[in-house]
């Protein structure tokens, strides 16, 4: 018989969400393309390695690839973003029908995933943008799945993603129709750029508590014990980091300190800059590891600024626990707040309370504070007006600003948690000094102002010279 669900790309993710599929009885059809003596026969190696591939069908060529698939065909592209996909699309589409379904697995941009929907629908080819998240292991165990675009379409496809989907606290699968268009990988690029910054804050709250004299394995006992006030899964993976050993060693003191990118921290900035959105968090996570990159232009100026003065850090970890959990907030009210502003500009109609349930399990940014979101979510988009984060942001603040000046005045770059202090001071404050960029404007361009006084919001320009 024809398989119901294909799988295109067997990289780390496509290899994960083939067992998954496979493991939930999904008749499959597998693909993994032939290059001469680099990819030889890995979808039939493959399938021959797990014994839950065992009635899966392995090829590598696209015709009977497709050919083996029940009408109207399922295909969940794993391969690179951008024009790696649209190779892929290109070298499917003479072999496919009307109304067969793709589905984009990757972490495409979300422009091109419209783009790509629109032409696709001009051949009668439907595509569903999908953003999938929970690296290798996810994959496996049940990812986060965030879909979009035609919605009758994705009715066709929402019981297999359901399927392999991780599960919620009330066994409901974390997959739900975003919305429409690129909407769904539009989600998935922000919780790349929430992910970024709560990477961003761990290395810095280790950085601070190994300044304060702590060794590795203290900083993953201190971090462990904050499980029940800030749980998450990067605090769990940060623990286990901080205590693999190569031999006596710290295996995180071998690795060096230039952190890559693959490219969703800098779309999320293109986008809240374009979108006129102040998500600020999410540049200073990607500009701290574009920093990270100058390598030895760090070490040489090093050796010029260092005073050599010792650290004189004096923090409890409560401090800084509480710093951490403000910024952690912060950075939430962003993203959010950057979905919410993009799904009115693009009529996305987006639910946040439900991105926020589908993030509670299976992603990257899974954590207890998102659970708490869920709930909030279906009141408010604004965290920072919402009675129950207020009373929590009045408790934080003042551990937040101790810990944001100590370190700036032990020479520390902390800048995620600096960033959330300065954004949440400029953004809770009535008169703002904006007042003199626009004079400034003004008077070198005749960019005209508003002024307080005159309630019809008429705009003025002054000659100033
Ligand atoms: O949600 C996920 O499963 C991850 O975010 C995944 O999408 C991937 O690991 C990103 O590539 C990381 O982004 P960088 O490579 O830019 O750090």
């Amino acid at each position: 018989p024809k398989s119901e669900f294909g799988l295109f790309g067997l990289g780390v993710m496509g290899k994960s969400l083939s067992r998954n599929l496979a493991s939930k009885n999904i008749k499959l059809s597998i693909f993994n393309r032939h290059v001469d003596g680099i990819e030889e026969d890995v979808a039939i190696n493959f399938k021959n390695e797990f014994e839950e591939l065992a009635t899966t069908k392995a090829f590598d060529n696209v015709e009977q690839f497709v050919n083996s698939l029940q009408q109207p065909r399922k295909i969940m592209l794993m391969v690179n973003a951008g024009k790696t996909t649209d190779i892929v699309i290109e070298s499917l589409i003479p072999y496919l029908s009307d109304g067969d379904i793709l589905i984009d697995g990757g972490n495409s941009n979300y422009n091109e995933t419209k783009i790509r929907l629109d032409y696709l629908l001009s051949k009668n080819i439907h595509l569903i943008g999908t953003g999938v998240s929970g690296g290798e292991e996810g994959a496996l165990k049940g990812p986060s799945i965030m879909p979009s675009g035609d919605k009758e379409v994705y009715k066709t496809v929402a019981p297999f993603l359901n399927a392999i989907a991780a599960k919620d606290a009330n066994n409901l699968p974390c997959c739900t129709y975003v919305g429409k268009e690129g909407s769904g990988h539009f989600v998935k690029m922000v919780h790349n750029g929430i992910e970024y910054v709560e990477m961003q804050l761990l290395a810095e709250v280790v950085n601070i508590l190994k300044l304060s004299g702590n060794n590795y394995d203290e900083i993953a006992d201190i971090l462990e014990s904050w499980k029940s006030a800030a749980d998450s899964y990067l605090l769990e993976i940060t623990v286990k980091i901080l205590r693999k050993k190569e031999g006596s060693d710290w295996l995180v003191e071998k690795i060096m300190d230039k952190a890559g990118n693959k490219g969703t921290g800098n779309w999320t900035t293109i986008a809240t800059a374009e979108l006129g959105i102040p998500s600020t968090l999410i540049p200073a996570a990607l500009f701290a590891r574009y920093s990270s990159f100058y390598k030895e232009d760090r070490v040489k100026l090093n050796r010029i600024y260092d005073d050599g003065n010792t650290s004189s850090l004096n923090l409890t970890t409560e401090d800084i626990l509480k710093a951490y959990q403000f910024a952690r907030i912060i950075n939430h009210f962003q993203g959010i707040n950057l979905i919410s502003e993009a799904s009115i500009k693009y009529e996305w109609e987006l639910n946040l309370s439900e991105i926020a349930r589908i993030w509670t399990n299976g992603c990257i940014i899974k954590s207890n504070l998102m659970v708490e979101l869920v709930a909030v979510l279906k009141e408010t988009s604004n965290l920072l007006g919402y009675e129950k984060f207020v009373q929590k942001i009045k408790k934080l603040k003042p551990s937040t600003n101790k810990v944001v000046s100590q370190c700036v005045l032990n020479e520390m770059a902390i800048p995620c948690l600096s960033e959330s202090v300065n954004f949440f001071n400029g953004h809770t404050i009535a008169n703002s000094p904006a007042n003199i960029i626009q004079a400034q404007r003004d008077y070198f361009g005749a960019h005209t102002y508003q002024r307080i006084d005159d309630p019809s919001g008429e705009f003025y320009h002054t000659n100033w010279k």
